[in-house]
């Protein structure tokens, strides 16, 4: 299946993207995971520096879609490592979007799915449970809501209100 182009997706709606319905989030993730382009309807996350409920969604099925993980751009510790990326590829997940650290990035970078993270660290993170589940989150100014879907490439990654057409 060929994966929809960032940077088409741009060129040809530029009405949605005015409107905001299509928004580019910042760039600022790097790009991790064997899959370079990947998209899928988004789960969201919200937690800082504990990554108990990352577990908890990513062993029910992923059928496909994003886990999107508003991690507060923590820079202190990682909130997903080489064995919640495989646990992702397992249960059928497209990616996993961090707004914080991943690490075990050679163990991460060998898992089907995509990932992006701002950067990794050894540390990982503590695990109490706290944080909010299919919340509308906010990673560096761009609005995300449970169901948008996402769409990853080399070149960027995009939030859409629908699904896009190739
Ligand atoms: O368990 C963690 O905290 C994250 C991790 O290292 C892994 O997923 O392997």
């Amino acid at each position: 299946m060929a994966a929809l182009a960032t940077a088409e997706a741009c060129d040809t709606n530029t009405a949605l993207l005015g409107s905001g319905d299509l928004r580019v989030l910042p760039p600022i993730f790097q790009i991790y995971g064997q899959r370079r382009a990947f998209s899928g309807p988004i789960v969201t996350l919200k937690v800082f520096e504990d990554n108990v409920l990352i577990r908890q969604l990513l062993e029910t099925r992923g059928e496909g879609r994003v886990l999107v993980v508003d991690g507060g751009g923590s820079m202190r510790c990682a909130l997903v490592g080489g064995n919640l990326g495989q646990l992702a590829q397992n249960m059928g997940w497209a990616g996993i979007v961090v707004n914080g650290c991943i690490r075990d990035v050679d163990e991460v970078n060998g898992c089907d799915i995509g990932v992006r993270a701002l950067a990794s660290h050894p540390v990982k993170s503590s695990k109490k449970g706290i944080g909010e589940k299919h919340v509308p989150i906010n990673i560096a100014g761009t609005l995300i809501r449970e169901g948008e879907w996402l769409y990853a490439d080399s070149d960027g990654i995009l939030i859409s209100t629908s699904e896009l057409s190739l």
